[in-house]
């Protein structure tokens, strides 16, 4: 998707000053634990300490920065200030919005159990729907952001798009490496039982994906629940390693990702390949960035990504939001620039009948078909730098 909005300000060069490869998404959360260094930041900004895995993921990503990030400025991106340059698109073409949940319509709580949707972004997601196709896309397992969102009329990504549902007629449903099922569920137990004795960790069953919090960890114990992690996962080179905030991602072994979960939905949707379609990717999270990047790779569909952080940020999106009262107040401006619209929510897509498992994406990753990813891989778009490592060193180049 090429983005269209010109008039955003220019690239400036990527540095080290950003949460990188394998960051935990610019978000500052006091636990230093373990070895860590302090790096200065070419912006000005505050010193920021580093865990030991972020030093050591943005050294095995040195040398392969993507291109398409830059150093984005909240004092200049907010897309709030930036309204002008969205009104005509927004009013004229069938719009799709896209949003991650976590951090982005919730904010970061220390519970997990507890990030509840405000009833106010409810109501504002209701009537978004009716005006342009929304969707979340979310690490959750479907049935637990399903559960927190509460809107039916939306379609839902859980796992990190490994598991999509959508409100269609015939009822949508497209599952990603539904065979490594297994093995997530023995890795978790596993996890469940090492990590018992750290006080504060915790491991959350996303069914297709298994997170471990630390956020509630004593800062020193938190080098330990890496060192179990990564212990544990050796038994499992189906599985992949990701971070995000205070959190260790474990997901399945393939090129899927929030970014792929997003162009499936639209092939699957028939909205990929028009002209008239414009999409908007809202997320706060290094999993986000795999949909950011989307915006810069792909020619098909028009697009833009906003970025969720009050900090400034090494990111594939062209704007931001500071924190989701912000993100609340941007929908809320979208549905009354929509305001005319009739009719073109997703309602309008209620009557798609469509074999889920044939759009050209599905298709690419078929199992067995290993053109797809090579075509991925060719092109680049792997690796770390969406705060994912892959188990196999030689998909990351190393
Ligand atoms: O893709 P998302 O919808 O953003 O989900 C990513 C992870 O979000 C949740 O964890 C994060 O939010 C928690 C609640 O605010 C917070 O306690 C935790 O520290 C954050 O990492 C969720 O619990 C994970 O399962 C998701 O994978």
């Amino acid at each position: 998707m090429a983005a269209v909005v010109a008039t955003a300000a220019s690239a400036t060069k990527a540095h080290n000053g950003g949460s990188g490869a394998g960051g935990q998404g610019g978000e500052s959360n006091g636990i230093t634990g373990g070895a860590h260094q302090s790096l200065s930041r070419e912006d000005g900004a505050p010193h920021k300490t580093k865990h030991c895995w972020e030093v050591e993921e943005e050294e095995k990503g040195e040398g392969r920065k993507p291109s398409h990030k830059r150093q984005l400025s909240v004092s200049s991106s907010n897309v709030l200030d930036n309204m002008g340059c969205l009104e005509d698109v927004v009013r004229s073409k069938r719009v799709v919005v896209l949003l991650d949940y976590d951090g982005t319509l919730t904010p970061i709580v220390s519970d997990p159990a507890k990030a509840w949707l405000p009833a106010q972004t409810r109501d504002i997601l209701v009537e978004l729907a009716e005006r342009c196709v929304v969707g979340i896309v979310s690490g959750r397992s479907l049935l637990k952001v399903k559960g927190f969102v509460q809107v039916p009329s939306l379609f839902y990504a859980g796992s990190h798009g490994f598991d999509i549902w959508g409100p269609t007629t015939e009822s949508m449903r497209y599952q990603v490496a539904a065979d490594q099922l297994p093995d997530l569920a023995r890795l978790r137990d596993t996890l469940t039982e090492q990590l018992r004795g750290i006080e504060g960790a915790a491991v959350e069953d996303n069914v297709f994906s298994v997170s471990v919090h630390y956020r509630n960890c004593a800062p020193d114990d938190v080098p330990a629940v890496y060192e179990i992690v990564q212990t544990a996962r050796q038994a499992f080179p189906s599985i992949r390693f990701g971070t995000g905030k205070c959190v260790f991602e474990l997901r399945p072994d393939i090129t899927w990702d929030k970014g792929k979960a997003m162009v499936w939905l639209l092939q699957a949707l028939g909205l990929w390949e028009e002209e008239d379609v414009f999409a908007i990717y809202i997320g706060d999270d290094t999993t986000d960035e795999d949909a950011f990047r989307i915006f810069h790779h792909e020619d098909r569909a028009e697009g833009i990504g906003i970025v969720v952080t009050a900090e400034n940020k090494l990111t594939g999106a062209k704007y931001s939001l500071r924190n989701p009262e912000e993100v609340a107040v941007f929908l809320a401006r979208l549905v009354e620039l929509r305001g005319h619209v009739q009719a073109e929510g997703n309602s309008s897509v209620k009557d798609i009948k469509m074999d889920w498992a044939r759009t050209p994406l599905a298709r690419a990753f078929e199992p067995g078909n290993p053109a797809g990813e090579k075509k991925e891989r060719e092109r680049g778009e792997n690796g770390v730098e969406g705060g994912v490592e892959r188990n196999h060193g030689e998909e990351q180049g190393r």
